[in-house]
């Protein structure tokens, strides 16, 4: 039996947009109001997840949710047609309105928190998606998000789907960013590392001063517990508040992990040495940890670049590649360091870097793109193979951007009705392309 690690990558949607949504993310704040290229941005994440695919990994696409999302709009008391929900929405809750279009849920990596089968009691692949309560614009995710993944690994016999955690901040949950896992081989039990911002329920303990602190003990703790990890393949890990408070806003920021290789800052983490001991205690054999100091790469530089928000993978020798984005090869205290870095003796060998401006400007780098579920050949085959990138999938799919998507959108094009016709014509093709039958809600 072959084990190994896919990536779901989230496909762009035809809304995105720069709204300004995402306080604590500096680029979300600094890009506010630009003008976005949906089609551009589309197409950036198809040439990244093709790339993978090309160099022979296990490459998959998650469909984008549905937007203008007219449900919650009504939900809360905008009435009339769909045309009239969104022009009320325009003139009295405009803020509301931006949050109901954002095309977030393209950073598949806060979609869920996965373990896989080697991992849990059952044997199974357990999924829970990330409530994302922290912001309005995500925390209308995770229902979708559960029928995008249900619909994709739907055998039971092998995967199960967990509802997404209490909607409230003390189990603020924003997914697989936050959570890491190490192993010797894939198909090895691992150690799931759990990072988060703060413990809710305890007003002593330490958190950050200026910006929300999205993820909390309790909830990767939940977590765990749905997914019947043991104590001793779990260790959970405060995130250093002070780097939070410097927009470092979920781990997959500052820290990156594959196999038996954990890249990370010297300031990520509270307590690191004891934390990094348990680590090495828990996964027995060899271990690296590849920190890199603060002399080298600033708090600044890495939240610029997005050093760590960088896709580790083992290619088909055992050596490691880093996917990084091109601003790290523009940032001169990054790219310094990556070029001295494959001069060490350490598993990573190899950099290549991907063009995913269009994402980076709302603070999502490569590793935000994807959701990582570590799979075996048998698990591979029970999922819906028409989400999987190959030479036909990735032809189609860019006829369908074409096809569908705008080259330029502005916050003040989300007002406009034909945004909806254009985006439901749009996902209920995909639907049909990768066989998700009717995932969405205006298909229902
Ligand atoms: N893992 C990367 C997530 C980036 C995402 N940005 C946003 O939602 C920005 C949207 C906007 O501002 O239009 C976030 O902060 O959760």
């Amino acid at each position: 039996m072959k084990h190994f690690e896919a990536n779901f990558d989230g496909l762009v949607g035809p809304t995105h947009n720069y709204a300004g949504l995402s306080f604590g993310n500096v680029a979300s704040l600094s890009n506010a109001a630009q003008a976005a290229n949906p089609k551009a941005a589309a197409k950036q994440g198809l040439q990244k997840a093709k790339a993978l695919a090309d160099m022979g990994m296990v490459q998959g696409m998650l469909a984008p949710q549905e937007r203008p999302d007219l449900h919650t709009l009504r939900r809360i008391g905008f009435s009339g047609t769909d045309k009239e929900v969104l022009q009320k929405a325009a003139e009295q809750a405009p803020a509301v309105l931006r949050a109901c279009c954002s095309a977030s849920s393209m950073w598949t990596a806060n979609a869920a928190t996965v373990s896989p089968s080697a991992d849990t009691h059952d044997g199974r692949v357990h999924f829970t998606p990330a409530n994302l309560v922290d912001k309005l614009h995500r925390s209308i995710e995770p229902q979708t998000t559960g029928n995008i993944l249900k619909a994709i690994f739907s055998d039971s016999r092998y995967f199960v789907h967990h509802q997404h955690l209490p909607e409230h901040s003390s189990f603020g949950d924003e997914g697989a960013a936050n959570h890491t896992r190490l192993c010797q081989e894939y198909g090895h039990a691992g150690v799931e590392v759990f990072v988060y911002g703060q413990e809710a329920t305890n007003p002593q303990a330490i958190k950050p001063k200026k910006f929300p602190a999205r993820q909390t003990l309790e909830a990767s703790q939940a977590i765990a517990r749905l997914h019947r990890l043991d104590e001793d393949n779990t260790v959970f890990i405060q995130q250093n508040p002070e780097v939070i408070d410097q927009g470092v806003f979920h781990n997959d920021v500052i820290a990156v992990g594959n196999r038996n290789v954990l890249f990370h800052h010297e300031q990520a983490f509270v307590d690191t040495k004891t934390k990094l001991a348990e680590i090495r205690a828990k996964l027995e054999g060899d271990v690296h940890f590849i920190e890199v100091p603060t002399a080298k790469v600033s708090i600044q530089d890495a939240v610029k670049s997005y050093l760590f928000n960088t896709q580790l993978l083992s290619m088909s020798d055992g050596k490691m590649v880093i996917i990084a984005p091109t601003d790290c090869a523009e940032n001169p205290a990054v790219k310094t360091y990556l070029d001295e870095l494959l001069t060490l003796d350490t598993p990573i060998q190899k950099v290549e870097y991907f063009d995913v401006k269009q994402s980076m400007q709302n603070g999502g780098g490569p590793a935000c793109l994807r959701l990582r579920v570590a799979m075996n050949d048998a698990e591979l085959a029970a999922i819906n193979q028409h989400v999987l990138l190959d030479d036909s999938l990735f032809t189609r799919l860019n006829a369908w951007v074409d096809k569908h998507y705008r080259d330029r959108l502005l916050p003040a094009d989300l007002a406009d009705p034909q945004l909806i016709i254009e985006s439901r014509t749009a996902l209920d093709e995909l639907t049909q392309i990768m066989k998700l039958g009717s995932v969405y809600q205006f298909q229902r």
